[in-house]
This record gives structure tokens, sequence and C-alpha cells, in this order.
């Protein structure tokens, strides 16, 4: 230890051999990819053929997944109301939604609601109002005629019967879109099994209509009405909604009287109250052309022959858009 530093050596560069050759390489410049193909091909080529087949048909599967059945649309360019069923058990809510989304587009108070109720909710599309009765009949008319079911469950009480009786219903006549509501939350006053409510309802929600049906919460009344929010959103969201044109819907000509009026004269209906009356349907002609002299069937009467003259009140009260098309 007498105060010298031993003087380490200096590392030696290389100046031949594989290493330096690297190394110099590299100071001219970046590897193309080609080079890097050159020098290590196993990385770039097929290794296993069988690994590449499965590859290959996996990429086919998820390619043809996505092809749909092409089907007719044959909605004309001015195309009937849509119509939306709000179902559900008895005093779940129905009414009171019906009348909240009547308020929330149109921005006006409807007292009440005696039967189906036409708005304008853009600038192409007129939505129909109908609420279902748990009346059978009903439920079948309905299924077959909805574009899109508001199905209102009670999360308080959970799902009851209609609501089965409605969905095997709806799955003889071509699935509509269907969207759960769920309505009462304000019955939950802990906030742990609200949450849990939620989550079950929507599983069992799923399981019954498809995984990932979509399901509103309305989280308790306001003033007897629902969170306005709430409801511009559910408005919004059917405004903006497509829906896919269904079998039994496109291939049937049919007519959802909206309006009925009694043509009889007064007088001879009080003096023979049972007399033959005249009547004047208000609809719209929905699915495929009405064909002269065809049979139609009236739900709850029967079938009967469709006359030119039954035909043509339809048409003229229905502005028959079908028409127009060539
Ligand atoms: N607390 C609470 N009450 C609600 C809720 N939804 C509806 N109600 C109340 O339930 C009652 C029945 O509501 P309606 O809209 O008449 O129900 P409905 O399904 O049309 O009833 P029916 O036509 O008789 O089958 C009303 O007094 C509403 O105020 C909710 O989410 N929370």
């Amino acid at each position: 230890m007498d105060g010298k530093v031993k003087k380490q050596r200096k590392h030696q560069q290389k100046h031949s051999g594989p290493k330096a050759e690297k190394k110099k390489l590299r100071k001219q410049g970046p590897s193309t990819e080609e080079d890097e193909r050159r020098r290590n091909p196993k990385a770039f080529g097929v290794q296993s053929a069988v690994r590449m087949a499965k590859t290959f048909h996996r990429a086919q599967d998820i390619k043809t997944k996505k092809h749909h059945i092409p089907l007719v649309d044959r909605t004309p360019l001015e195309p009937p109301p849509v119509v939306i069923v709000v179902m559900g058990p008895p005093k779940v809510g129905k009414t009171t939604l019906i009348r909240c989304l009547i308020k929330n587009f149109t921005r006006q108070k409807l007292g009440d609601i005696c039967g189906p109720v036409t708005i304008v909710s853009g600038k192409k599309r007129r939505l129909t109002f109908m609420e279902c009765t748990n009346d059978i009949n009903t439920m079948i008319d309905l299924a077959k005629v909805a574009d899109l079911v508001l199905m209102l469950i009670d999360a308080s009480f959970g799902f009851e019967m209609e609501t089965f009786e409605f969905l095997n219903i709806c799955q003889v006549h071509g699935f509509p879109r269907i969207m759960g509501v769920l309505t009462h939350l304000d019955a939950f006053k802990n906030n742990k099994t609200l949450r849990k409510t939620k989550k079950n309802l929507k599983h069992r929600f799923w399981t019954e209509v498809y995984q990932g049906a979509k399901l509103f919460y309305l989280s308790g009344m306001v003033y007897g009405e629902y969170q306005t929010q709430e409801v511009k959103n559910l408005g919004r969201f059917i405004s903006v909604m497509k829906f896919r044109p269904l079998v039994w819907q496109t291939s049937h000509p049919y007519v959802l009287v909206d309006r009925m009026e009694d043509l009889t004269d007064p007088e001879k209906v009080r003096t023979e109250p049972k007399c033959d009356r005249t009547v004047s349907l208000y609809g719209y002609l929905r699915g495929t052309y009405l064909k002269n002299r065809s049979h139609i069937h009236i739900a709850g009467v029967g079938i009967t022959k469709c006359q030119m003259s039954i035909f043509f009140l339809i048409l003229a009260r229905c502005q028959m858009h079908k028409r127009r098309e060539p």
C-alpha cells in the first residue's frame, strides 16, 4: 500500500473474426427484412402443417360467422311506424313508461292512454306504442306484429309467468327485438342487495332471451314519473335502433288496425241493436302486397274473403306506401 494505483489493462478491440464482421455490418446500416429472413428462415416459414391448417380453419370460421343469410327488406321509402310493444305483468309500470316516453319525444303530457299512440321520433321514424295486456290472444297478436318489445320486469318481484309466456309465443313467430326494463328498483334500500339483484336478473334475462341482450334500469320515480335522464337514454336507444326484417312479417301482408270507426247510421243501431254494421278501419299495410279476393284472417273473427271494397277502404286510409314501389 504505497499509494500507487495499479493500472488496469485496456479492453482490446477485435479487428477480425465473426464478431468484428458483425459489428462492421451494423455500423454500415440497419439490416433489411430480407436479410433477417435469410439469416433465420425458420422463424418466418411454416413450422407445423397441422398448426397452419388449424389457424386457417379458425380464420375461415370467423369469416363465415360474420355472414348472414340475406333477407329481403321490402320496407318502402317511407316506412310505416315501428311497432313498440310494452309488455309486463300487472302493475309493473307499463302505462307510466309509455307516458314518460311520449313526454320525452313530444314534450307533451298524455292523460289516459286508450289505445295505440303514434309519435314522430325523428326525421325518418315514427313509433307506435302499444300496451300488451296479459291476455293470451293479445300476446299472440302483438308478438306477430311487434318490431321491438319492451319487456318490463318488476325487480322487487323478479320474473313472472306472463314474461315467460310471452317469450314462448315470440319464439314461434320469429323473435322480434326484445329489450328488458327493470322497474321498482327504488324498493331496494340496501345498495349491495340492489347490485346483486340487478346482476342476477340480468343473467336470467340473458338466458331467456340471448347473451348480451340489452337491459335498462329505471331506478325509481320522481313525482309519479321515471327519471328524465333514464327515459331519455331509453328513447334515444329506440330512435336509433336498427331492425332486422322478420320472416313472418315479410312473408305475410297484414294490416295493424290502430283506429276503428263505426259508420252505421246511429238511428239504425238504436232501433235494431244487432244490425249489420259498416266500419272503417285505419292502419298501415305492412309485410308484402295484399292481393284482391285473397282470404284474410281477422283476429278474433276468423277467415273471410278480401273484398275489393274492404281492400280499397283500407288502402285509402292507410296511404299505402307499397304501391309506390316499382
Ligand atoms: N315505487 C315505484 N312505483 C312504480 C314504479 N313503476 C311503476 N310504479 C307504480 O306502479 C303503479 C302501476 O303503474 P302502471 O304504469 O299503471 O302499471 P301498469 O303495468 O300499466 O298496470 P296495469 O295496466 O294495471 O297492468 C303506479 O302507481 C306507479 O306509480 C317504480 O319503478 N317504482
